[in-house]
Order: structure tokens, then C-alpha cells, then sequence
């Protein structure tokens, strides 16, 4: 079994304590990895070594720290494929899935070893002729970031590139359900020369890592993809000691679809794109709100790919959908769906349960719900699993009502081949990216933020740069 080890002031090293986590393989149940259980000691040393690492860091020029930041991308990839099977013995995603989410950190640090070099001030005119006014950029300071277990890599690098970039040290801790692959990925960047506690990795009870984190007057910065309930217990946190904060706290991700667009082909892109990553992910298509004119032929056409999906172990190359994350998504996306079906009305379409046959992994069919109410649980929280809601419009302002009806805004989407209507829901939805005709809103190079409680701040794109820097305005006094 590997035993994993956190990296602290440019040394890899256990638990002070020798305490550990246990990690298992989502598809077999099977204890594969043990984690380092950080002590408050350990935590301590992890602020002071980011302290230090600030010090050091922040003085890199832009040039070296593009250089760097470039070095850790040619590293992460000459390592691709050892990080992509940790990633789908811990997390469960078919590895072709780990190989691209491998391919997207590549892209993270490509991207922000760019951006380092473009962190530009500006000379202000003074009110008078005697100064001279500079407003310049500088590092916020150390950060914690704090990553969650459905794309453990992806959304680490996610923080890690802009937050080098901008000249800050960081605290990582990575998800405790699927830590080996993001620890792998540290290795491979911090080996690319950053100086010592620029990057530190801590593991452990998440409860008891975040506060001391969070408590810390070193750390001036938090960076959180989580769930709203542990967003706003790190705000409140966050508040005593008045840290900036980067959130992203998921979403339940909205799709008009009108009767004018080719309905199968639309269908199967919907179907393939929700049964990704088993349907953990924060942009999932979820509530699909279809004309009612089409909603007949969607439902079944979607119901028809749905049935396709190949579950199984993501190591299985037919495989093309894995486990769930752990039992505890297991359980709860079983209820959400009982909940419907038997409380709320709902119609199962496909789908519905664990699928138990496939042995002791955490296995749940790719789902397919019809007919449910828009205020129901399933339909309000993050079901964060593979599940579809069709629900029927007949209108615009309906669709719009109904889209933003939840508290979350991460991502909408519109599929439609009328100009006007598709701009009318591009105003209309409440969300901080919105695909029209497609579902790629998530890419390094533009910003991928929500709105309401789905979260504050941008990261990717130019706006990830802006949550790591702070300005500072000097006037200096002429002649
Ligand atoms: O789950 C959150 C991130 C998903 C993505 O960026 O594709």
C-alpha cells in the first residue's frame, strides 16, 4: 500500500505524530493509500515554510517566474500517465478521463506562464503637476487553497499556476478521497526549482487543516472549490482575521433547450457531457428545461444514450463511466433520487439505483427523471452525481423562471438556432458562464466563476491573475 507523504519547506515527510488517512479505490472498495493526518505542529510549520517561501518567491522577476511556472508544465506531462492512474484508482474517472484532466493542468501552467509576465501596472495622472502617481501590482501573500475530490488535479492546478504566477507561496490541501495524483503533480512542480516553501502540501482532517489554515495572520488569501455550506463556514473564518477569499461552490446547471435545434444530435452532446465524471462536476447539465414541441423525442433520445454509458472500473478501456467518489455520494444520490420518485411524483425514465452487480464499487446507474417539481430537493441541491431532470416549457420567460429558480449560478446553458432568442437567454440567465449551443465553458483562458451562492471571484483566464494581487499606490512628490 503507498504511503504518502506532505511536502513542507522543501521536504516530503510524514505526519509529525505518524498519524495517517486511509484512501480507498471507489471502484473496489479496497484500502489503497495511506495519507499523513497533519498535527497543529505540522500545520504551524506549513505557515511558517509559506511564509518564508513568500519571501523568496515574491523577488522572482517576471521572467523567471514564467520560466518556472513553464518547467512545471513540461514536468507534469513528461509524468502524464503515472498521474492519470493514481487519479482513476483514487477517484474512480475512466482514464482516458484522467489523461485529459493530466492535459488541462498542462494547460493551467502554460497559460499563467504567460500571465506572469503580463502583470502590468499603470501611471496615473496626479491632480497637480508635483507628483508622479504609480499604481502598482503586488503578490496578496501566502494562500490556502483548499481542493475538492472531483477533479483533484484539475482544480488544484486551477490555483496553483495563477497563484505562482502572481508571485504568492501556497498551502494546498488536496481532497482526502483521492490525494495521490495531486500529490504526484506537486512533485512534478516543485521540482521544477521554485524555491522552498513556495509550495507546500498538508493532508488530514479537512475540519481541522482549514481552520488552523483559515486562523493563520501568515495566510492572506483562501481559495475554496467546495459545497456553499463549507464556503460560508470558511467566510466566517476568514472574516476574523479579514483574508481575501476565491470561491467556487458548485452549481445545478440549467439547459433550455428550444424546438428549433436538431434534437437528437443535441441529445446525445447533452447525454455524453452529463454522464462525464459520473456527473460530479460543478457545471454538470442537469435540469433540462425542453420545448414542449420536442420534449417527447429529447427524452427519448437522451434516454437511449444514457443507456449506452458503459459503467465499470475506469481502468477497463470500454469503461465510460466509473464509481462514484465514494459510498457517501453513493448514498447520497440514492436518496435524492428515492426522494423524487417516492415523495415528489417523479418518473424515472432510465436508471435510478446502485448497480450493485458490479461488485462492492460505488456503482449508480446513469438516471433519467421526468416530471419533477422545481422545488424539490433533487431539483434545489448539487446532486453532484449522474442524474438528468427533464422538465417541459412553452415559454421563454418560463424557461428563464425556471432556470434561475435555484440560489446556485455556475453555469446555463441555451441550445437554440434563432439569434435573437439565443441572446435573449444569454441576458437572462442567471450564471456566470453560459454556453449557447455548446457546453464548453471551461477553459484556462477566460474566467470560470459564479454568481449568487455559487461563488465569489473568477479563477482561470486574466481574472484568476487579478485574485492573487493586490495594488499599491505610490505618489511620489516632484521637484
Ligand atoms: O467541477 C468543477 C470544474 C469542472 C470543469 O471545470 O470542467
Amino acid at each position: 500500500m503507498r504511503q504518502e507523504e506532505m511536502l513542507i519547506g522543501g521536504r516530503w515527510r510524514p505526519a509529525a505524530d505518524g498519524g495517517v488517512v486511509e484512501v480507498d479505490d471507489p471502484a473496489t472498495g479496497r484500502v489503497v493509500a495511506t495519507v499523513p493526518r497533519a498535527t497543529d505542529g505540522d500545520l504551524d510549520e506549513a505557515i511558517a515554510a509559506a511564509d518564508q517561501g513568500f519571501r523568496m518567491w515574491r523577488q522572482a522577476d517576471a521572467w523567471e517566474r514564467s520560466r518556472r511556472l513553464r518547467d512545471a508544465a513540461d514536468r507534469i506531462r513528461d509524468d502524464r500517465e503515472a498521474i492519470a492512474a493514481l487519479l482513476t484508482e483514487e477517484q474512480g474517472k475512466p482514464l482516458a478521463q484522467s489523461l485529459a484532466e493530466v492535459d488541462t493542468c498542462v494547460d493551467q501552467f502554460e497559460w499563467y506562464a504567460d500571465e506572469a509576465r503580463r502583470v502590468y501596472g499603470r501611471i496615473v495622472p496626479g491632480m497637480t503637476s508635483d507628483v508622479r502617481i504609480e499604481v502598482r501590482r503586488e503578490p496578496v501573500g501566502p494562500v490556502a487553497a483548499f481542493t475538492p475530490w472531483n477533479f483533484p488535479i484539475m482544480l488544484a492546478a486551477r490555483k496553483l499556476a495563477p497563484a505562482l504566477a502572481a508571485g504568492c507561496s501556497v498551502v494546498l490541501k488536496p481532497a482526502e478521497e483521492a490525494p495521490s495524483a495531486c500529490l504526484r503533480m506537486v512533485r512534478a512542480i516543485a521540482s521544477a526549482g521554485f524555491p522552498d516553501g513556495a509550495i507546500n502540501a498538508v493532508t488530514g482532517d479537512p475540519a481541522a487543516v482549514s481552520e488552523r489554515l483559515v486562523a493563520s495572520r501568515v495566510i492572506r488569501k483562501i481559495s475554496l472549490t467546495g459545497s456553499i455550506r463549507v464556503g460560508s463556514l470558511l467566510l466566517r473564518l476568514a472574516a476574523d482575521t479579514i483574508k481575501d477569499v476565491s470561491m467556487e461552490l458548485g452549481g445545478h446547471a440549467p439547459v433550455v433547450v428550444w424546438s428549433d435545434v436538431d434534437v437528437e444530435k443535441v441529445a446525445r452532446l447533452a447525454a455524453a457531457t452529463k454522464y462525464r465524471n459520473a456527473g460530479q462536476v460543478c457545471i454538470s447539465p442537469t435540469r433540462f428545461l425542453v420545448h414542449a414541441d420536442i420534449a417527447e423525442r429529447f427524452a427519448d433520445a437522451f434516454v437511449e444514450a444514457a443507456r449506452h454509458v458503459v459503467v465499470g472500473d475506469g481502468r477497463d478501456p470500454s469503461t465510460t463511466m466509473g464509481p462514484l467518489a465514494s459510498r457517501r455520494r453513493l448514498d447520497e444520490v440514492s436518496a435524492l433520487v428515492a426522494d423524487a420518485v417516492d415523495n415528489h411524483g417523479a418518473r424515472l425514465l432510465t436508471g435510478g439505483e446502485p448497480l450493485a452487480g458490479l461488485g462492492p464499487g460505488h456503482f449508480f446507474a446513469p438516471t433519467v427523471l421526468a416530471d419533477v417539481p422545481a422545488d424539490v430537493p433533487i431539483a434545489t441541491v448539487e446532486p453532484f452525481g449522474p442524474v438528468a431532470l427533464m422538465s417541459t416549457i412553452t415559454s421563454l420567460d418560463e424557461a428563464l423562471r425556471l432556470a434561475n429558480a435555484t440560489d446556485y449560478g455556475l453555469a446555463a446553458y441555451a441550445f437554440t438556432n434563432d439569434l435573437d432568442r439565443g441572446r435573449r437567454l444569454t441576458e437572462g440567465l442567471e450564471a456566470g458562464m453560459v454556453g449557447l449551443n455548446s457546453f464548453a465553458v471551461s477553459t484556462p483562458v477566460a474566467p470560470f466563476s459564479g454568481v449568487k451562492s455559487s461563488g465569489i471571484r473568477a479563477e482561470n483566464g486574466t481574472e484568476a491573475m487579478d485574485a492573487y494581487l493586490v495594488s499599491k499606490t505610490v505618489v511620489t512628490g516632484i521637484g
